[in-house]
């Protein structure tokens, strides 16, 4: 039977949400039934048989929607295997190398047993919401961080776990 997979994630100016469908494609290239939906719009995750929960960082934590969402569907998460991913530097630390959660998401990392964690380049452009955003796009330190490839090969990575799993049980 083919695998479930829900990608939900919380994001305010909308990269996180690209990132969140940039895998959700990559694994259904691998041949999961996977879907990217904003936290808000999930009720259950009793329909999918894995989760990836992505959130985008604001002053050194998540967007506050996903880490509720977390602790909402704790119990059904932690039946299930979930990887978070953050999204945020807006430099290329992060294709350049491995950056631990925040605090607050390792905790979430604990506290749901997830399989991985990974932070993501993120994306700050014009029409950004906030002042402070505007401000930094404004001086020149926005742009698009984000490297679709390092996106894709993580999510393999997760379709790959997901596959032996099934073949495996
Ligand atoms: C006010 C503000 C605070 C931010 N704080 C962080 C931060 O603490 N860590 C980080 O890596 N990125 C930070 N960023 C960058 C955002 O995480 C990045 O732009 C991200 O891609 C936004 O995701 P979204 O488009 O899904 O909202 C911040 C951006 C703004 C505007």
């Amino acid at each position: 039977m083919t695998e479930r997979v829900l990608v939900a994630y919380a994001s305010k100016n909308g990269s996180t949400a690209g990132i969140a469908t940039m895998i959700a494609e990559a694994l259904r290239e691998q041949g999961l039934a996977a879907e990217a939906r904003a936290v808000g719009e999930v009720e259950s995750v009793g329909p999918y048989d894995a989760v990836v929960l992505g959130g985008a960082l604001y002053a050194g934590r998540w967007r506050r929607e996903a880490v509720r969402f977390a602790w909402h569907h704790e119990a059904d998460l932690t039946e299930r295997p979930v990887w978070l991913f953050s999204s945020g530097p807006l430099d290329a630390t992060a294709r350049e190398g491995l950056i631990p959660p925040v605090p607050g998401v390792q905790r979430l990392v604990d506290r749901l047993k997830a399989r991985g964690h990974v932070t993501f380049g993120g994306c700050l452009q014009d029409g950004a919401k906030g002042r402070i955003a505007r401000m930094i796009v404004k001086s020149g330190r926005g742009g698009d961080f984000r490297d679709p490839e390092q996106i894709r090969l993580w999510a393999r990575g997760v379709a790959r776990e997901l596959v032996k799993e099934v073949a495996t049980p």
